[in-house]
């Protein structure tokens, strides 16, 4: 059986614009290749520069690689179909504020993705849209508010109700906790895993934080320089870190574990 996802020698280069670079080609991503399974939740980890961003943005469609390709269910994924890609993939970024329209309710900008990718007429895409607010612990009647008229946790939980809206198979964070404070974050973390248990959604997480890769990550793949250095259970990698760069990246406190089990006791 074909892997949920699969990554083939992707390439990524980018042209300077710069005036005193002109035309000079930068390589953020150097021949990259894995898997993700059917649940499973990876971590991207690596310094900064090293081309983290850059691989969720291409795995998310959002970003178009200089090379390789990308596999979901055995299918390669063409390179322009925005539809095919949003119904697998969706992308959650960090920052809510910046990907929410500030003119347009709640409700409106969940209808955007349903009515350019689904045959759902107004009252069918309504009712999802209340249903997917619920499913992400918001209220039907959020659909009205205007994103300055919530919390910046709730802002997180309409990006995460319109990453899931499409019930796609993979979500991508872009540091999409990291804006978050500690009680919040906790929270968000808990929701994504309910998200993964009930909709079999499977994860890929940038992230700088050793904590929460610690807490919830089942692999981690590890990029330094564009190239992957290390691609292994979590487990084992924090056990025994291969080498100094990726022990400085796996240093953690522990304290995002307590904060997520005491949050979802109090839920
Ligand atoms: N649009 C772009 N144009 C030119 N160069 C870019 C562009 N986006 C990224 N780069 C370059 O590609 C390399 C990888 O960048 P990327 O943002 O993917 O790294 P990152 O690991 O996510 O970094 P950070 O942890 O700081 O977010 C860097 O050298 C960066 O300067």
């Amino acid at each position: 059986m074909s892997p949920l996802l699969e990554v083939k020698n992707l390439s990524k280069n980018y042209t300077h614009k710069a005036h005193f670079l002109p035309g000079k080609q930068v390589s953020a991503l150097s021949d990259i290749s894995f898997t993700l399974a059917r649940g499973e939740i990876l971590a991207i980890m690596g310094e900064t520069s090293s081309g983290k961003s850059t691989l969720a943005k291409i795995v998310a469609g959002v970003e178009t690689p200089s090379s390789g390709d990308i596999w979901v269910n055995g299918q390669r994924l063409e390179k322009h179909n925005y539809r095919q890609r949003c119904q697998v993939i969706r992308m959650v970024f960090q920052d809510s504020d910046a990907s929410l329209n500030r003119q347009l309710t709640i409700g409106e900008q969940l209808d955007e993705p349903l009515r350019f990718n689904t045959d759902l007429v107004a009252t069918e895409r309504r009712r999802r849209i209340r249903e997917v607010l619920q499913r992400v612990g918001l209220l039907a009647e959020h659909a009205e508010f205007f994103p300055h008229m919530l919390a910046t946790g709730q802002k997180q939980r309409v990006a995460i109700a319109r990453a899931i809206l499409l019930e796609p198979q993979i979500v991508v964070a872009d540091e999409a906790l990291a804006a978050l404070d500690p009680s919040v974050r906790a929270q968000i973390i808990n929701l994504l895993l309910d998200l993964q248990q009930d909709m079999g959604i499977s994860y890929i997480f940038v992230s700088h934080s050793a904590e929460i890769v610690k807490h919830i990550a089942d692999k981690i793949l590890v990029l330094q320089h564009g190239k992957i250095v290390e691609f292994k259970e979590t487990a084992a990698l924090f056990d025994a870190p291969t080498d100094d760069y990726i022990e400085r990246l796996l240093v953690t406190s522990g304290h995002i574990k307590q904060q997520v089990d005491k949050y979802a006791k109090e839920q």
